[in-house]
């Protein structure tokens, strides 16, 4: 059995891993890592850990301390120019966090062709994926909840809103929740045109918001588990 971990900002998402099937998922969130050595206790035999941190050194360290503990080496990946299928055209191929490489690799081993890769968590990515397999460059941006935050953070009269999604809205939690999604389901679609026109181009839609944001998004869609836990499922086979 292998341990695959895809470390966000905001959650640690673990998957164990026994030749092609799932024998588990979970998530942990960071603020309460040091749960994660329960976890860890009660997995069973596990052969080796493979991983993709976006959460930074210090949370690294202390994972790879809880490893220890179970006699388990933690193996991080590291974005490439290339690889499993899908060739990596960042400027700086190394800058490109790891979570998104793995969510690439994933992506083409499920679909095989051009793909606009959505993961909407801590931030919002869409990754386009051609379909000869070349991430040809993806944006970033503030996920649907830290949106919602930012505004309570820094206005005077707009609350950390739990309002619904409304054609017109006509009340502050309202608008706010309706213009956080219009932002994420618009940057979406508008990068979603990019691929539109390519043969069996569909947009892959994955992360904590994921479910909040399918319903409104107008295009061809596929909502997926963790594209993250998928790649890294893959890259174990030849690493
Ligand atoms: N129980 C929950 N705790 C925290 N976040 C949640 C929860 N349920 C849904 N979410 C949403 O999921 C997001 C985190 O998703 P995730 O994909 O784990 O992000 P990351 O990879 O950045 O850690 C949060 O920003 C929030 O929008
Ligand atoms: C964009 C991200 C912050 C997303 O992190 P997440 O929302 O999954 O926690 C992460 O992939 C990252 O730190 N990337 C490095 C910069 C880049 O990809 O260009
Ligand atoms: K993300």
């Amino acid at each position: 059995m292998d341990l695959l971990l895809d470390v966000g900002n905001t959650r640690l998402k673990w998957g164990l891993r026994d030749g092609d099937r799932w024998l588990g998922q979970g998530a942990v969130l960071l603020s309460a890592l040091d749960g994660f050595a329960d976890v860890l206790a009660g997995l069973g035999p596990v052969r080796r850990m493979l991983g993709a941190n976006v959460a930074g050194a210090t949370v690294g360290g202390r994972l790879g301390a809880m490893l220890a503990e179970c006699g388990l080496e933690a193996e991080w990946i590291r974005p490439q120019a290339e690889g499993f299928g899908v060739r990596n055209a960042y400027l700086d191929p190394a800058r490109l966090g790891a979570d998104r490489w793995a969510a690439l690799v994933g992506a083409r081993a499920l679909h095989g062709r051009a793909a606009l890769v959505v993961t909407s968590g801590t931030a919002t990515t869409a990754d386009l994926l051609d379909g000869a397999g070349v991430f040809q460059g993806g944006v970033i941006l503030p996920g649907l909840d830290l949106m919602r935050m930012s505004l309570a953070r820094d206005t005077a009269q707009l609350p950390f809103a739990d309002g619904r999604f409304e054609t017109t809205p006509r009340r502050t939690a309202d608008a706010i929740v309706t213009g956080c999604l219009h932002a994420q389901v618009g940057a979406i679609e508008r990068m979603f045109r990019l691929v539109a026109a390519e043969d069996g181009a569909l947009c892959l839609l994955n992360g904590g918001a994921a479910g909040s944001l399918a319903p409104h998004l107008e295009c061809p869609l596929r909502l997926v588990e963790n594209l993250v836990l998928e790649g890294l499922a893959h890259m174990r086979q030849e690493l």
